[in-house]
């Protein structure tokens, strides 16, 4: 603790960073750019640290999850000013599930398809832009959820989000495009499904659970989600007649998205989802086959931080 509060200020001034090192993961299979020109992104990385006077070690990803096991291995191996994500929600979610709790900052390089929770905080979207807000933001503290023992950070849910989610990830080529083709094909032919959510049974489209407000690409789910305000929306879509999806589209990308005859909102702190079999669910994008019919999801307040 310094009490001389001009020695302080005048020596911190002087002094370079104590912590001055990034460690990179980059995912090459993130979006649509990234796998097509890696050597561009990691030297563009490489100059813009050295320019601002940090230290840059950069690693790939080589398969699903290996981004989890290279946090918990280099956390082991020296300190870190931030540990970060270059790709998309999945990347994000990958790299940050061993951060929850720790006070190493998550940055986030958005390259990947919907790039959802750099949306919702706001971050640039193009590498100079993102790499400069990097190197000159702030950190602050969010919150994290759990599906079950899933930790997520953007959106989770079952129903017509998580069925688009496992067809989008059999897809050869990723990206908006295909997303919206996924979708679309989709839309037509899927049936709503049975869900008791906290003791009530319904009938749904889908159901999500909002930490961040969108699902990436500005598709706004819950407008009103906060990532610091201790709760998840709850996000029912009730069955609907077709000519309403259009206006549902809308309402989505306008982030106009509010309670009506068929979406119904809730906060909480946990939920109790039971359904008929195992459910397909997502969690930040990524679809995953459960075990289990019986499904809790909770926040976890203040968990992770992030520079923004
Ligand atoms: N080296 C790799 N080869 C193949 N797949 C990988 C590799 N590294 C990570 N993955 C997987 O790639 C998938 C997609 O990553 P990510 O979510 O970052 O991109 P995206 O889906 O294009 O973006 P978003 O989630 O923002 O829409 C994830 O399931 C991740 O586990």
């Amino acid at each position: 603790m310094c009490s001389f509060s001009y020695f302080c200020l005048s020596s911190s001034s002087f002094l370079p960073d104590p912590v001055s090192n990034y460690l990179f993961i980059l995912n090459p299979n993130s979006g649509t750019s990234i796998g097509k020109k890696p050597g561009f992104v990691k030297s563009t990385i490489e100059t813009v640290a050295r320019q601002s006077g940090h230290q840059a070690k950069i690693i790939f990803t080589e398969e699903r999850a290996h981004a989890t096991t290279l946090v918990a291995e280099n956390l082991k191996i020296e300190e870190w000013k931030a540990i970060v994500a270059v790709g998309g929600d999945g990347t994000v979610n990958e790299i940050a599930q061993p951060l929850v709790g720790l006070d190493t900052p998550i940055g986030i390089l958005p390259m990947g398809s919907g790039n959802g929770l750099a949306r919702h905080l706001g971050l640039p979207l193009t590498l100079p832009a993102a790499l400069k807000r990097l190197f000159e933001g702030t950190v602050t503290t969010i919150d994290s959820a759990q599906l079950n023992d899933i930790p997520f950070f953007c959106t989770a849910g079952m129903g017509f989000d998580a069925y688009v989610g496992h067809l989008f990830s059999q897809q050869s080529e990723r990206g908006l495009a295909t997303y919206v083709n996924v979708s679309f094909k989709s839309y037509w032919s899927y049936k709503p499904q049975s869900f008791r959510l906290n003791g009530s049974d319904i009938n749904a489209f889908s159901l999500s659970f909002a930490n961040a407000g969108q699902f990436g690409n500005n598709a706004w789910i819950a407008p009103a989600a906060s990532l610091q305000d201790g709760f998840l929306d709850v996000v029912t879509i009730s069955p609907f007649p077709k000519w309403y999806g259009t206006s549902l589209a809308y309402q989505l990308f306008t982030r106009q998205m509010k309670a009506s005859q068929f979406i119904s909102y809730q906060t909480v702190k946990e939920a109790f989802v039971e359904t008929e079999t195992p459910p397909m669910i997502h969690y930040d994008g990524e679809p995953l086959q459960l075990d289990t019919n019986k499904i809790t999801v909770k926040i976890r307040p203040h968990s992770l931080k992030v520079i923004i």
